[in-house]
């Protein structure tokens, strides 16, 4: 795990599982309540915890997020009133609209920043537990490790402001168009790739055809020089031929290699990171709507002049609701 160049730094990770640091006592998880949702097949474990007093250490996290031993998920998320963490105090300071943190943690328990789809099915999952009210058109202001991002409704559709993109390797990525070199399991050479971030870090590798994308074996984590700081997400992509339709929306299939999680059907933040990549490539004249073809459906992404001057991009999505019962293990 510690070769994975790809996943965090997993040292702290690895120390949180074998950690004895949690009281026995206090490792007693018997009778929580959850609900399981995802947003195209990118799936998710929430809980209701306004007070933030619910177990997060990485043993647990990955125990519940285990296929085969727990309940199974990408990720975990646990809705927290903003007021209960110092992140989210920090956040009221200058927007107190987020009276909801969402507490993001991927499948081996490490800590993300963001979460495109996680934010849309974490605005459905408060819907359905009757702690928000949001009409139709309606607007949620959710806070997260990322900032504070704004969600709008349509029917079971949620659309959320990721805020504005960087490039992470800024100079290269202007100067060569590219910024690191990418190896990936199946596929013979190195490929070129540009590394982007949407609050979390993304390396997004443009392929020739939807063979090569097949032939990519995600479940090995792909190794990017150089990598990342905090490591990264691997989107591997192939541009739609022709690639804006007569719509004037451009369209690509992308597959992902989850940080901390592995090979997942779908990854909103990985899918705007996507768009930036190939509309970068694109040059003058790409269009600012996209659809993004991922295993487990189709989100949109679109950007738009931000209300701080800057470009941002929006995520559009279903979020869908599909079980919820109580835990029965302790870990
Ligand atoms: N694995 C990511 C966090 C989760 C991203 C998510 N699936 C999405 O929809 O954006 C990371 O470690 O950055």
């Amino acid at each position: 795990m510690t070769d994975d160049p790809a996943a965090h730094d997993t040292a702290a990770t690895d120390a949180a599982v074998t950690d004895t640091a949690v009281p026995r006592a206090d490792r007693q998880t018997r009778g929580l309540a959850f609900t399981k949702g995802h947003g195209t097949g990118n799936d998710f474990i929430l809980t209701l915890d306004p007070e933030g007093v619910g177990r997060t250490d990485a043993a647990f996290v990955a125990g519940l997020c285990d296929r085969h031993r727990g309940i199974g998920a990408d990720g975990f998320i646990r809705a927290v009133r903003s007021s209960s963490l110092p992140e989210g105090q920090a956040l009221l300071q200058s927007d107190p609209e987020a009276e909801w943190f969402m507490d993001y943690r991927n499948g081996d328990g490490s800590v993300a920043q963001m979460c495109g789809n996680g934010v849309r099915v974490f605005v459905h999952f408060l819907l359905d537990q009757g702690t928000v009210e949001l009409q139709d058109g309606g607007e949620l202001a959710v806070g997260t490790r990322s900032g504070v991002k704004r969600v709008t409704r349509a029917g079971n559709g949620y659309a959320v402001d990721m805020g504005p993109w960087e490039f992470i390797f800024p100079d290269a990525a202007v100067a060569r168009g590219m910024d690191s070199l990418v190896e990936i399991a199946g596929l013979e050479v190195d490929r070129p790739a540009l590394s982007v971030s949407m609050g979390n870090p993304h390396t997004v590798v443009a392929l020739a055809e939807l063979a090569e994308l097949r032939a990519a074996e995600l479940h090995r984590a792909p190794t990017v020089q150089p990598r990342p700081p905090e490591g990264t997400n691997v989107e591997v992509v192939v541009p739609a031929e022709p690639l804006v339709g007569d719509d004037g929306v451009g369209r690509l299939t992308m597959r992902v290699h989850e940080r901390g999680v592995g090979e997942t059907q779908s990854c909103g933040s990985g899918a705007c990171a996507a768009a930036v990549a190939t509309r970068f490539w694109a040059g003058t004249g790409a269009p600012d709507r996209w659809l993004v073809e991922v295993p487990g459906g189709v989100v949109g992404v679109r950007f738009f002049p931000g209300p701080d001057g800057r470009e941002h991009v929006e995520l559009s999505g279903p979020a869908e609701l599909v079980a919820e019962g109580t835990l029965l293990a302790a870990y």
